[in-house]
């Protein structure tokens, strides 16, 4: 089954451009200040114009407010909602407010957080499980952190789902093979400083992901 990738982060022309060209499955743009990879409004609304039709445009937030929803859905002409920290039943409202499929994250570091996916089966279209960030971190993603791969092996999971959390173009062979994945999605790892993309590490992701 192929692989699909998204590049997450994006904020300039060529790098969204080079993630496009390279076969990247979604975009991800980031409406969270803390991150260095936070969009303004209009630097959201000139990359969307940028994305080809077979190319998801993919918000990430950080429980978000309707306001600042709305405002981001109209700018990055958004297709889907990925939500960090986010309650399930907050969730289910955003959801059904924006009827638009919502992936929500699942921060992982033992296989007891696995479990908390189950809570979204009514709430998310898909999971994305990525590492859980200390204690008190600014992000709670996008850190480059990644949990061991092998506790997804076996699991039965509640949706349809995605892996991230510290992957790259070197490690994400083994991480689709360790854990069965056929959607995986990265920050950091395509990035020569935080926030930052890299061109030819976009390339070299996307390349290994869609050379398996
Ligand atoms: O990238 C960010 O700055 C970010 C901010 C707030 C929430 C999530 C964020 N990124 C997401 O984190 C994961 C993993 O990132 P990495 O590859 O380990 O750097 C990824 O899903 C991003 O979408």
């Amino acid at each position: 089954m192929p692989v699909l990738a998204k590049i997450c982060g994006l904020s300039t022309p060529e790098t969204l451009d080079a993630a496009v060209a390279r076969g990247a499955a979604q975009v991800g743009f980031v409406f969270f200040p803390p991150s260095p990879r936070n969009l303004t409004f209009d630097q959201a609304r000139g990359l969307a114009e940028r994305v080809p039709g077979h190319v998801d445009r993919v918000g990430v937030f950080v429980d978000p407010d309707d306001a600042l929803l709305d405002t981001a859905v109209a700018a990055g002409r958004l297709e889907a909602i990925q939500l960090h920290k986010t309650a399930p039943q907050r969730a289910a409202a955003i959801r059904s407010r924006l009827r638009l499929p919502i992936w929500v994250a699942v921060a992982v570091k033992t296989a007891a957080d696995l479990a908390g996916a189950a809570a979204f089966a009514s709430a998310a279209d898909r999971v994305l499980y990525d590492a859980k960030t200390p204690e008190g971190s600014a992000l709670p993603g996008g850190m480059g952190l990644r949990f061991d791969w092998r506790l997804l092996q076996g699991h039965r999971h509640a949706l349809p789902w995605s892996l991230s959390g510290g992957l790259d173009p070197g490690n994400v062979d083994a991480a689709i093979r360790t854990t069965g994945a056929t959607s995986v999605d990265v920050s950091s790892g395509v990035e020569s400083a935080p926030g930052v993309k890299d061109v030819d590490k976009i390339a070299a992701f996307l390349k290994a992901v869609t050379s398996l």
